[in-house]
């Protein structure tokens, strides 16, 4: 089940869920339209290496936009701060930035339980494209959780990306035993 908008506003009511800034005409039938931030970010090698710390570069978004190009991987951040204490939160593109060819997550879309910080966006384009700090660029919706949680996002000691920031964050893949 995914909550409406009444609900969303009840949960916000009750602080379960928190969205920083908050615009009432960001709320849809079922979902909160979240924005881009004015940080991106690429990494600094061209080569990867999923063992290790891979270091990205941060830069701002200027006035007149940025454009992205096919090939990278950029990653942004929502200018919204979320706070999810009892729902599942999933971050979607929405169907306008799709259109323009821009892809916001590569493969990891769903929120934990108790995850509390600005979302990092896994950007990727199909042709060039100007954007801008502040665009609409995503929606959040709301899961119903099955079941107790054992351990919120928030409580996990080895959570990786729960460091409240307004900058993307990269991988932490290299903290997995493996
Ligand atoms: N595009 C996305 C997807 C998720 N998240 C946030 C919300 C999630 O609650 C948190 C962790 O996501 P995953 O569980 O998918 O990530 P990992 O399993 O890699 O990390 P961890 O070991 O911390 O769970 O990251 C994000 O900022 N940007």
């Amino acid at each position: 089940m995914i909550l409406s908008d009444k609900r969303i506003l009840e949960e916000i009511e009750k602080g379960t869920i928190v969205i920083e800034p908050f615009d009432r005409k960001c709320l849809g039938t079922n979902s909160y339209d979240v924005h881009l931030g004015k940080y991106l970010a690429t990494y600094k090698d061209a080569e990867l290496d999923a063992k290790k710390h891979n270091e990205i570069e941060h830069f701002e978004i200027p006035e007149e936009g940025y454009v992205l190009r096919p090939g990278f991987l950029y990653l942004g951040v929502t200018l919204e701060y979320t706070e999810t204490h009892g729902h599942v939160p999933f971050l979607e593109g929405k169907s306008s930035t799709g259109r323009l060819g821009i892809d916001i997550h590569a493969t990891a879309g769903k929120g934990d339980v108790g995850f509390c910080n600005t979302w990092t966006l896994e950007i990727s384009v199909a042709q060039p494209v100007r954007v801008y700090a502040g665009m609409p660029i995503g929606q959040l919706i709301y899961f119903v959780v099955e079941g107790d949680i054992e351990t919120f996002y928030n409580s996990k000691s080895n959570a990786k990306y729960n460091s409240r920031t307004i900058r993307p964050v990269e991988s932490m893949m290299w903290k997995n035993a493996f």
